[in-house]
């Protein structure tokens, strides 16, 4: 890793070094809140893995760039959960940019994941176009919606018999609660797992979920919370939500945006909507991110009437390439040899025979055999999650195969019957 002349990388382990921190961060995404306001906020900043990069001639400790990654443990991938170093807090200052920094930063980090052992790196991307040149592939799109008060949803049986609790956010009475609900929901539904439905997995992520700090209300009432309940009073589901009152020529024209919404079955999915879409005095609810396959999706009866939209959500770069290919599942059996090309990581480079059972053990090992798919380390990545479809990647020129029949077995075998995706951007 080689830093231009007069930078270096100095740890971000001191919290005393947060407002520069935020300056850096105000450089790299522009906020109307002060800087002095923010300091009381809880910011997810991974303290210890996170780098800046100084210049030599700064001024009162002014970064020239910083990065972090979240160490998360238990990050889902098909049929599995694998270590996945999360890259977040991106910025390099305006005054730096254009010097290959992010390139540097890029390096410094895919070496410090490798080193921790973990063989994929994700993250959201701000702009779509700048991390497709590390190898990073979109591997989740996300959907977001806003749904007309009262929309009809169709029926579920039982919906109708569970119970509702409504209270003002509380972190400390309900923060265990929701954190658990919103953990397992990664194994619904059937239990057949949502790749990319990343928990609070780390002290920074559950504390940043957990607040709702006045200052980023930006006009809105504070946080709410909406819990489904069973007939016993165990909790099937919950919404985190806040309204804004508006009017419009004297008609109620208030606006409710969901943080996050999360049922454990298809019954506490209704009953949970159904509350959120029968609010006095909104006229529309808004969702934040979810997977495309989101229960609301099926159950509105006009899903068109939701406008949705749709956009790339998370990007996963394979660093090791034998370790991540069997650490997840495949749908179906395939015995395949693959020729990879990364430029970044050559010892993914080459050719590998995977073999794999449904839902069951795989193997990979270096192979000498032609190769029955062409592709990139990016496109690997992209298809990681089961989302996004080998033979849609070949329709592109992305991926070249020798036969349709290989690509057809191939795509199913790395395919999954849950969309990847998550509710939040970390
Ligand atoms: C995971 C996250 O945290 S996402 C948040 C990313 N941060 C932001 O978007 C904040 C605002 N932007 C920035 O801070 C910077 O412009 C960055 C981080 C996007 C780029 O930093 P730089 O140090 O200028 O990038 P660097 O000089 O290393 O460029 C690397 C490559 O990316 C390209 N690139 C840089 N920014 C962009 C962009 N916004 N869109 C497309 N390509 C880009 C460069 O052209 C260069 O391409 P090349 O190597 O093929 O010639």
């Amino acid at each position: 890793m080689t830093l231009a002349d007069g930078y270096r990388f100095a740890r971000l382990d001191d919290r005393r070094r947060l407002a520069q921190v935020l300056r850096l961060d105000a450089w790299a995404f522009p906020t109307e809140i002060p800087i002095a306001e923010l300091l009381s906020v809880e910011h997810a900043i991974p303290w210890g893995r996170a780098w800046a990069v100084e210049h030599e001639r700064a001024h009162d400790g002014e970064l020239a760039a910083m990065y972090g990654a979240y160490s998360l443990r238990a990050f889902p991938v098909p049929g599995a959960e694998t270590a996945c170093g999360w890259l977040t807090w991106v910025g390099v200052h305006p005054g730096h940019r254009r010097r290959g920094i992010l390139r540097e930063m890029i390096a410094h980090h895919f070496a410090d994941c490798l080193e921790r052992g973990e063989a994929v790196s994700g993250l959201n991307a701000a702009e779509a176009a700048i991390y497709g040149r590390f190898g990073y592939g979109m591997a989740a799109e996300q959907v977001s919606l806003t749904i007309p008060r009262g929309a009809e949803l169709r029926p579920v049986p039982g919906a109708d018999r569970l119970g509702i609790e409504l209270a003002e956010w509380d972190p400390e009475r309900h923060g265990d609660l929701i954190a658990a609900l919103h953990r397992d929901y990664a194994r619904v539904p059937q239990g057949i797992g949502r790749p990319g439905w990343a928990s609070w997995e780390t002290p920074e992520l559950r504390r940043a979920a957990d607040q709702d700090p006045p200052e980023l209300h930006r006009g809105q009432e504070a946080l709410r919370l909406l819990v489904v309940r069973d007939a016993d009073g165990a909790a099937r589901g919950y919404a985190r939500f806040r309204r804004k009152s508006a009017w419009s020529r004297n008609t109620a024209d208030g606006s409710v945006h969901v943080r996050d919404a999360v049922a454990l079955d298809p019954a506490a999915a209704h009953r949970l909507w159904s509350v959120l879409l029968d609010l006095d005095l909104m006229a529309r609810v808004e969702t934040g991110p979810m997977p495309l396959d989101a229960p609301i999706l099926s159950l509105l009866v006009d899903a068109r009437a939701a406008m949705p939209v749709t956009n790339d959500l998370q990007w996963i770069r394979i660093l090791d390439l034998p370790r991540a290919l069997v650490e997840r599942r495949y749908a179906a059996p395939v015995d395949v040899v693959i020729e990879v090309t990364d430029a970044l990581l050559p010892r993914n480079a080459g050719r590998w025979r995977l073999r794999a059972e449904a839902h069951g053990a795989a193997e990979v090992s270096r192979s000498e055999a032609e190769p029955d798919l062409v592709l990139d380390i990016r496109e690997l990545g992209a298809v990681h999650l089961g989302s996004v479809s080998l033979a849609a990647l070949a329709q592109a020129g992305l991926v070249t195969a020798r036969q349709p029949e290989t690509l057809a077995r191939a795509a199913t075998a790395w395919s999954w019957p849950v969309a990847a995706g998550a509710d939040w951007v970390f």
